[in-house]
């Protein structure tokens, strides 16, 4: 479990001072970046640009409990839960002060930038992936 905390910040919310939900996901999006060198043992430069490799998502779905509010502070909780071929599922719960606002599962899958079809996990990351799934 990989676990990461960001505040709320005027940019994520609407007039109201209430999180905006596209801003939550790119809220998510950035606990799963920091997440991969965490994990991966690479950060999405050398991923990018050093391997020529990306991660993006092909099935998402959300949960919103209750809302969240500028200057709020998130605290993200990034479980791996399974590792495929080449995809992998995560499941992101999100809390403040330890009482549930929203979670996230996704799929996201390892691709060759250049040609922008799928890749089976190297050997080093599914290593990693699999410590990180038990
Ligand atoms: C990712 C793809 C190239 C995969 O296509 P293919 O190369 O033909 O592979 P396949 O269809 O055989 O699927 C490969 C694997 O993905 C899995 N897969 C594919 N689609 C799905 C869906 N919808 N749900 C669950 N799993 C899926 C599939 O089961 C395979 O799993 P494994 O057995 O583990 O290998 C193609 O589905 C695609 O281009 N999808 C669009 C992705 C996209 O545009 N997402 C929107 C956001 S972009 C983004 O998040 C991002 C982009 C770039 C980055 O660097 C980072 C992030």
């Amino acid at each position: 479990m990989f676990r990461v905390s960001y505040p709320l910040r005027f940019a994520h919310c609407d007039p109201a001072g209430i999180a905006f939900y596209p801003r939550c996901l790119e809220l998510c999006d950035a606990a799963v970046e920091d997440w991969t060198p965490a994990v991966l043992g690479d950060d999405r430069q050398a991923m990018h640009m050093g391997r020529g490799l990306g991660l993006p998502t092909v099935s998402l779905a959300s949960t919103f409990t209750a809302p969240s509010k500028l200057g709020d502070r998130l605290d993200f909780a990034v479980q791996l839960t399974r590792v495929g071929n080449s995809s992998i599922d995560l499941e992101i719960e999100v809390t403040c002060e330890g009482a549930p606002r929203f979670s996230v599962r996704l799929t996201q899958v390892l691709i060759a930038l250049a040609g922008g079809k799928s890749q089976p996990w190297p050997p080093e990351y599914r290593q990693r992936l699999e410590t990180e799934c038990q």
